[in-house]
């Protein structure tokens, strides 16, 4: 299935009639550049286009009252001191003779990518559009917004097709408290929104975008609002909120729907943002919420006013929505200790509502006093850089690397008997393999990597790994006689020499010889940070401990490490289940630019069409609602994660204590 791509030049057909400094940065090439690089990297064509429509009086008043829809319905009559005018009773926004029809175009564009997506037509897609939506209100216009284009959206899903639970993510870098107004006593509509807040200093200055609005009522537990107290937050501080509150909530919540509120003002560049995220960053955002709910997926513009890094995160986000290979994201740092502080208040404060977090350290003592001291100095220090900073105004990032396909996407190897999956393509030993590569294979320990199938097995596997490297193979899964051997083999022999870091994950009970760590560290050490093992007391059909253990440890440590492969293995007898599988296969897709193999044991086929699916890039089956945890898992998860964060940042959750 498809990515629908949403957009019509009409939407660019209105502007700022006079002169309004809060809104000059809402312009409309923010949606033609956007557009035009779509069509300028072939990533427009590679879409099935659906035309945008208008949204009827009936779909805004889902949202809006009749009042405002009368109001906004005059604006096209109006003169230039009319539209300035009703302006005025609004914050941040302006009104224009067209932009009413362009208002009805996005919120009806929304709607659109809806219906192509909840009806099966594509698998999910995005919705260029102007003017956006978060920020407008029941009755209100707000920050450029005019209608709130994602929650009729989600309003819609609900009263049209049947949705029983919508997820909105919101990674704009302003709150969208015009999302949060209408969903806050719905506990059917998750709302997640990070956003610049300097502790209320930022527009739009509200008490309530700070993280402890959790919602009202049957909806407390569906609002999280993530603040963001500094700027400069960078990929790490996002990667770290996704992982450690937005993800585990989101798969307990076990959405049938995911709209993004997709802002990219949170990018490196942008004016109103002035954050350090790099446009690839929003690959790895999209490609993490794109497991959930069977792959539906509505991403629909909101902010981004660098021309230069919104056009590059729009095709960043657009590439993944269509299966391309996720860029690799290098030196991922540590979140800074704002973003812990805010990590740690809202984890605290979500606990209660979501048995995920039941374990989330209590928040942070910093008291107000220490903040408003910290402020203070904060004030001095901006004054004093403030000039200095005019001249290095110019952010400059690296263009995002290039995303190429593989001509293979996934391969395998596979005993001559063993049926081949469809759209997997088989590696024959085609020619004799190398001598030396022989003899290292010959004198592995285990006795079946001796034999002549041994020897063909395992040199397949060596091609299949380094075409994995020269990319000219995306993924594969190789079925050999014994799991264990291979994975030995592969990590000590095979890996070792043609990518520098092997991520291993092994599914099910086994026992490591890890492998040999440089000298630098004492073995113990070593195996210490290059070796964890999970235990999930319920074993690995335990949803709850998975979800826990897959983004409390093992994404988080897996974007610290940046391994150039990753080597999923399946223990015989392991349990897990045909969804979290391919859902575990999916997630992993994030590193080593999807380069994975998958070892399993032969008689272990049976699962052999779920990993082929998974590797193919179908969305896995949404797993089935989480069953509330058993509670020694999630503590002991928690206990290892605080040993382990001495060696891995990116498992931190709280301020370090000295604070
Ligand atoms: C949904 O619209 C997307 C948006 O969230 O980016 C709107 C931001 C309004 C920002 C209003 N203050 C501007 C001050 C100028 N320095
Ligand atoms: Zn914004």
């Amino acid at each position: 299935m498809g990515t629908a791509l949403i957009y019509d030049e009409e939407m660019t057909k209105y502007k700022l009639l006079w002169v309004d400094p809060a809104c000059k940065i809402e312009v409309p090439e923010r949606l033609s550049v956007s557009y035009e690089a779509l069509v300028r990297t072939g990533l427009s064509d590679r879409c099935v286009s659906v035309p945008p429509r208008e949204a009827s009086d009936a779909e805004i008043l889902l949202v809006h009252s009749e009042e405002y829809l009368e109001g906004v319905k005059k604006t096209p009559h109006m003169t230039l001191e009319d539209l300035k005018e009703f302006t005025l009773q609004y914050g941040d926004v302006y009104f224009h003779p067209n932009i009413y029809h362009c208002a009805k175009l996005a919120a009806g564009s929304a709607l659109q990518l809806v219906d192509s997506v909840m009806t099966g037509k594509v698998r999910n897609g995005m919705a260029l559009v102007r003017p956006p939506g978060h920020h407008s209100m029941r009755s209100a216009a707000s920050g450029f917004c005019v209608f709130n284009n994602v929650a009729i959206a989600a309003r819609y899903a609900k009263q049209k097709h049947g949705a029983k639970r919508v997820l909105i993510v919101d990674w704009d870098i302003h709150h969208g408290q015009g999302v949060q107004y209408c969903f806050e006593d719905d506990p059917s509509v998750l709302y997640f929104s990070w956003h610049r807040y300097e502790h209320q200093e930022f527009w739009p200055n509200l008490r309530e975008s700070d993280y402890d609005c959790v919602g009202k009522g049957s909806g407390a537990g569906y609002n999280i609002n993530v603040p963001w107290n500094e700027v400069g937050m960078e990929n790490g501080d996002y990667l770290s909120v996704f992982c450690h509150v937005l993800l585990p909530v989101a798969y307990e919540f076990c959405p049938d729907l995911v709209l993004v509120c997709a802002g990219f003002d949170s990018a490196i560049g942008d004016p109103e943002g002035e954050m350090c995220a790099t446009p690839d960053i929003f690959a790895h955002l999209t490609h993490l919420l794109m497991n959930l709910a069977g792959g539906k997926l509505c991403a629909v513009l909101e902010g981004g006013y660098n021309l230069t890094s919104l056009a590059q995160s729009v095709c960043q986000t657009v590439q993944t929505l269509l299966g391309d290979p996720l860029p690799q994201l290098a030196n991922v740092r540590s979140p800074c200790e704002s973003a812990l502080e805010s990590l740690q208040c809202v984890r605290s404060v979500q606990r209660r509502y979501w048995s995920i977090l039941k374990h989330a350290a209590d928040s942070p003592t910093t008291d107000v006093s220490t903040k408003r001291i910290k402020l203070a100095k904060a004030e001095e220090e901006k004054a004093e850089t403030a000039e200095e900073e005019r001249g290095q105004e110019e952010k400059v990032w690296p263009e995002p690397a290039e995303r190429l396909r593989p001509p293979v996407c996934s391969a395998s190897v596979l005993p001559d008997d063993a049926a081949c999956p469809d759209g997997l393509k088989r590696l024959v030993s085609s020619k004799d393999p190398e001598p030396l590569l022989v003899s290292r294979i010959k004198n592995r320990s285990t006795e079946d990597a001796g034999d002549a199938d041994g020897v063909a097995t395992f040199s397949r596997l060596y091609t299949l790994i380094e075409k994995m490297r020269t990319n000219e193979i995306g993924n594969g899964v190789a079925l050999v006689p014994d799991v264990a051997a291979a994975m030995e083999c592969v990590v000590q022999d095979l890996g070792s020499d043609l990518v520098s870091r092997v991520l291993v994950v092994c599914v099910g009970k086994e026992e490591l010889n890890c492998a040999t760590a440089d000298g630098s560290e004492d073995k113990q050490e070593q195996k210490g940070k290059y070796y964890i093992p999970v235990c999930l007391k319920k074993g690995c059909a335990d949803t709850v401990g998975f979800i826990q253990a897959v983004f409390g440890l093992l994404l988080p440590l897996g974007y610290e490490y940046d391994p150039g492969l990753v080597l999923l293995v399946r223990m015989p007898g392991s349990g897990v289940g045909d969804c979290m599988w391919q859902q575990l296969i999916g997630l992993l897709k994030g590193f080593a630019k999807g380069h994975t193999l998958v070892l399993m044991q032969t008689n272990d086929g049976a699962c052999m069409d779920p990993t082929a699916s998974a590797l193919l890039g179908h969305p896995a089956p949404p797993l089935q609602e989480l069953l509330t945890p058993l509670p020694d898992d999630g503590g002991a998860l928690e206990r290892m994660r605080e040993r382990l964060q001495a060696h891995w940042k990116m498992l931190q959750t709280t301020v370090s204590s000295g604070n």
